[in-house]
Order: structure tokens, then C-alpha cells, then sequence
């Protein structure tokens, strides 16, 4: 147990959580806990039920059973299993996809802007405050505007700012989506391979830009904690304090980045039955040495 799982209470309590597509089972009593302070990443072979559990968290799955609760820093609490996905976004969840999500026709600082309308809409008391200029407007318009600076430096795209984000290469759309989800304020950030389509510069610059997360204070004084699936080991094996595998919907491991990856049940989940088969490229990097080339077999 690390230090920071001594410490930090948790943030995402998942408990017996099970969704079914009709007679399929996505996610079968899955429990585990995500903590403040830790990048927990979500791991498991295609189809274990990774986005499914994502979707239950933020409110596109109704789960068939089991709690999701998640603790504020403040104490509140909020169990997101019977949520709509607009309450769940406003109570510190945010998240980005698989496939990219950006408004591809508004600028880089616009994306940055549209994602704290809800504050700015509270701030405006929905419009009057905004259309007669009143201080209360102009100050969380400024507010809104240095936030969005913020996390552009920190994703290193303020260069970019006034470029349209349909026309940003393929990486710094990635930091984008991050930077996005961050102007929401989220104290939960729930991050669907993000490295997907990276090389090997990108992944880095990502890695730096999670941990930064993980253990910065943002401009509002709190943290956030980061869930994570990526199917990229070398990203997972580098950032991640606490990983979780998911096989058939079940989870079968859970633990430090060690521990798991030398986890004979997942290392079978990985390669099946047959041993002496390779594994995916991306699993094999970060897989001891033994299991990556096993040895002939003596005749
Ligand atoms: N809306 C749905 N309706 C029916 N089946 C679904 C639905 N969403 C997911 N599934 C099924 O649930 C199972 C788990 O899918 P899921 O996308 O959660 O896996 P995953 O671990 O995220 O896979 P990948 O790594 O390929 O993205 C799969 O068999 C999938 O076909």
C-alpha cells in the first residue's frame, strides 16, 4: 500500500457493479476504489468492459446493480448510479473519449470557454447580468478567460489559441480534450485512451501533463484524481499508482503497477491459454522478460 493510499480518502467507491446488455454481462460485481492524489488505471483485453464501467460512472449506463459513490473534498457525497450524465458532470465528473469530442469549428480558447457555460450561465443570472454588463458577469467572464490561459500553458497550446481545433494535429487535440475537461473543475477525471494514436513524444508530453494533474492543486485550491483506460503498458506501467484489471467484465486484479503485471491471472488474460503465444506489442513492453519470450519448450 503507498503512502498516498494510507492517506487520501477514497474519491470513487465502485461496489458490485453489474451491467447487462440483455443476456450479456459487460461488467460482472466489479468493486474497487479510486483515490485522490493517484492516476488508477483501468486495464483489461478488448471488450473486458473498461468503456462500460466508464459509462456507468458519468451517467451514459444506468448500472443493473451496484453503488458508485463519489466523496468531495468537502465531505459531500453523491451516488452516481441513479444520476442523469448532466447532474453527474456538474457534481465534478468529467471525462473525454475514445474518439475525439472537440467543437472542431470554434478556436482552441473557445473550446476552453464552452466548457465552464454553466458557470458563466449561473454567473449572468441566465443572461440579464451578462446583457447589461454587470460586474458579476465581467468578473467571472475574466475568471473564465484565466482559467482557460491556465490550462493552455499547461498543455502547451497557447500558441495555438486562436487556431481553429479541427485543424490542430492529432496530439495537441488529445492535450485539448484534456485541457477541456479540466476548465470544468472536475475533482474526478475519467479519461478514455488518451494515448490511442500517440507516438512516442506525444505519450510522453502526456504522461507529463497527467501526473501534473494528479499532483498539482488547481487554480481552485482543490485536486483532482484521474481514472484512466489505456491499453498503451508503457504509459500505464510509467503514471499510474494503482491499476485495476477487468477480464470478461469481472475484475481480476487490482494493486500497484508491480504487483499486477506480474499477476499470473493476468498475464494468462493477456495470453490465453496458449502460453507460447505472442503477446500484442504494446502488453509485451512492460511484461517480465520470461513471459515475453518463453523459453523453448525442452523435447
Ligand atoms: N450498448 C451496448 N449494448 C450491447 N452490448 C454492449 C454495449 N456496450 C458495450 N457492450 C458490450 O459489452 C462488452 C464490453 O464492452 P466495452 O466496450 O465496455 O469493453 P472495453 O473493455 O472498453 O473494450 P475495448 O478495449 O475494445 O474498448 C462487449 O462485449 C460489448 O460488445
Amino acid at each position: 500500500m503507498s503512502v498516498t493510499e494510507m492517506t487520501e480518502t477514497p474519491l470513487l467507491t465502485v461496489e458490485h457493479l453489474t451491467m447487462r446488455f440483455g443476456g450479456l454481462v459487460a461488467n460482472n460485481d466489479v468493486s474497487f476504489v479510486a483515490r485522490t492524489g493517484e492516476i488508477t488505471a483501468l486495464i483489461g483485453p478488448n471488450g473486458a468492459g473498461k468503456t462500460t464501467l466508464f459509462n456507468c460512472v458519468t451517467g451514459f449506463y444506468t448500472p443493473t446493480v451496484g453503488r458508485l459513490s463519489l466523496r468531495h473534498p468537502d465531505g459531500r457525497e453523491f451516488l452516481l448510479e441513479r444520476m442523469p450524465g448532466y447532474r453527474i458532470a456538474q457534481s465534478g465528473v468529467a471525462r473525454t473519449f475514445q474518439n475525439i469530442r472537440l467543437f472542431g469549428g470554434m478556436s482552441v480558447l473557445e473550446n476552453l470557454i464552452v466548457a465552464q457555460h454553466n458557470k458563466l450561465m449561473d454567473a449572468s443570472g441566465f443572461a440579464i447580468a451578462g446583457l447589461f454588463g454587470l460586474p458579476t458577469y465581467a468578473k467571472a467572464e475574466k475568471a473564465a478567460l484565466e482559467l482557460a490561459k491556465y490550462w493552455l500553458e499547461r498543455v502547451r497550446l497557447t500558441e495555438f489559441a486562436d487556431w481553429e481545433a479541427g485543424n490542430l494535429p492529432y496530439g495537441a487535440q488529445r492535450r485539448l480534450e484534456i485541457a477541456r475537461a479540466m476548465c470544468t473543475e472536475p475533482v474526478l477525471l475519467c479519461l478514455d485512451e488518451p494515448a490511442a494514436g500517440l507516438n512516442p513524444r506525444e505519450s510522453g508530453e502526456l504522461a507529463e501533463i497527467l501526473t501534473f494533474i494528479r499532483d498539482a492543486r488547481n487554480p481552485n485550491g482543490h485536486r483532482t484524481g484521474v481514472l484512466l483506460i489505456e491499453h498503451d503498458m508503457s504509459v500505464v506501467m510509467r503514471i499510474s499508482d494503482h491499476v485495476v484489471v477487468l477480464d470478461y467484465g469481472r475484475k481480476i486484479s487490482d494493486g500497484d503497477p508491480t504487483s499486477v503485471k506480474n499477476d499470473p491471472a493476468v498475464i494468462r488474460a493477456y495470453l490465453g491459454e496458449d502460453e507460447d503465444a505472442e503477446l500484442p506489442p504494446e502488453v509485451a513492453g512492460d511484461l517480465p522478460a520470461s513471459v515475453v519470450h518463453p523459453a523453448p519448450k525442452e523435447i
